[in-house]
């Protein structure tokens, strides 16, 4: 194992709400030396146990999970005992003069039992859990995060990059990140990150987005030249925007918080941010329109992310997100839908993307020339539980058709009753 170094300026980032920028998680000797100062022996070998029980590569039925899932931890567990013996425990606050993580001091060299805690993907012993979100306060991002646990300490991260980083090094016990926008359709960039990253989806929740118009005290419209936002947002207020008249610039930033930001720390007149009315009372700003989406049931979906997969279950709905590729074109496709189909599982949502490994195939024709397909990963929602065998079978099922299959979450689905956006 490397030795151990201080991660300094991470700590003292989430004290002070200032993002986490990638800048600061990336370097990979920051990404070793974190992931073991955090003590989490047992923790990270339990994830390892459940990704290895009900993730990776699904191999096979899953109505043998929760024995997967023992033998794992059991197999596991002594690997923890022999990593707390070669590693000295250490509560180290400060090395070499920096503030470092805090670790949680490991009392004996006794192997300790493994309890459901340890197994259950609930809060650390105690503390707040950290919910990694990305922007800035103000965000809707952060809002979900709220939303989806509610005494949480919300840490916000500069990219949704950093937000898988910030839990897979220990830093946030969570993170909530958007899926998809019923106005905007998806984010791309997360279900790309999914695939990337080893963390589990763990619960959804839908947010009313209720946008505003915001810009500097004393500003009409007419003075505007620029309106700027996230991507989504600008796109999703884009016919109300020209019914009121701005034809102005319209200006892609990070997320609506941060341009509410810039606005108000640049002293900006003439350019106006799209964000929430949380965001307008954080940074002194007034609402020059209010609910300016295009529709007034837009609604974004957040996924909830963790290092540890939670135990499915049948006894409320729940939803299982998987993502596959295959090798024979997308005739395969529809045999693959079918095994859903003729078990009766709605599905809820269907996402294509380029396959990144293998983006073309390539089909020689001699008479012809050659033909060139893209190939793609195939992220399908489907509405059951992997504890329900009729989900196991259809897997096993998509698996026959399958070069590739990863299972990225069973999950509660959100049944919070429908609430329009309102402005609050
Ligand atoms: O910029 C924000 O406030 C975000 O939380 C991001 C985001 C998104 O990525 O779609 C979230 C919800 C809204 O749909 C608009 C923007």
């Amino acid at each position: 194992m490397q030795s151990l170094a201080p991660c300094p300026s991470l700590q003292s980032i989430i004290r002070t709400k200032t993002p986490i920028h990638a800048n600061r998680v990336s370097p990979s000797r920051l990404v070793i030396q974190c992931a073991y100062r955090s003590d989490s022996a047992n923790a990270t070998n339990n994830s390892a146990a459940a990704a290895a029980a009900t993730n990776a590569n699904f191999s096979g039925g899953v109505g043998s999970t929760r024995a997967d899932w023992q033998s794992a931890c059991a197999i596991l567990a002594s690997k923890v005992v022999s990593q707390q013996q070669d590693t000295k425990p250490t509560n180290n606050t400060a090395v070499n003069g920096h503030k470092t993580l805090d670790l949680v001091p490991i009392g004996t060299n006794l192997p300790q039992a493994l309890t459901i805690t340890d197994l259950s993907p609930a809060p650390m012993h105690g503390a707040k859990l950290r919910v990694a979100y990305q922007g800035v306060p103000g965000a809707y991002s952060e809002a979900a995060a709220g939303k989806a646990y509610p005494s949480c300490e919300a840490i916000p991260c500069d990219q949704f990059e950093v937000a898988f980083q910030a839990v897979e090094l220990w830093i946030a016990d969570r993170a909530v990140l958007p899926v998809e926008n019923s106005l905007g359709g998806s984010i791309h960039r997360n279900y790309d990150l999914l695939l990337r990253h080893r963390l589990h989806i763990v619960g959804e929740v839908q947010l009313a987005v209720h946008h505003c118009l915001l810009a500097l005290p004393g500003v009409r419209k007419d003075y505007l030249t620029r309106v700027i936002s996230h991507p989504q947002a600008l796109s999703q207020c884009e016919l109300t925007l020209t019914k009121l008249g701005l034809n102005v610039a319209r200006e892609a930033v990070d997320d609506t918080a941060g341009a509410a930001e810039f606005v108000a720390t640049n002293n900006l007149r003439d350019t106006a941010a799209i964000a929430s009315a949380r965001a307008a009372e954080l940074y002194g700003l007034q609402i020059l329109a209010d609910g300016i989406q295009d529709d007034s049931s837009n609604v974004t979906r957040f996924v909830m992310l963790a290092r540890e997969p939670i135990i499915p279950r049948t006894d409320r709905p729940f939803k299982t997100s998987i993502v596959f590729a295959h090798d024979k074109g997308t005739s395969v496709l529809f045999k693959v839908l079918s095994a859903f189909a003729f078990r009766n599982i709605s599905l809820t949502k269907i996402e294509s993307r380029p396959h990144r490994n293998r983006p073309i195939r390539l089909v020689d024709d001699a008479n012809v020339g050659t033909a060139k397909h893209f190939e793609y990963m195939f992220y399908v929602d489907f509405e059951a539980s992997m504890a329900e065998p009729r989900a196991q079978n259809a897997l096993a099922e998509v698996q026959e058709f399958t070069s590739f299959l990863r299972v990225l979450g069973s999950y509660p689905m959100d049944m919070t009753p429908w609430c329009p956006s309102h402005g609050d």
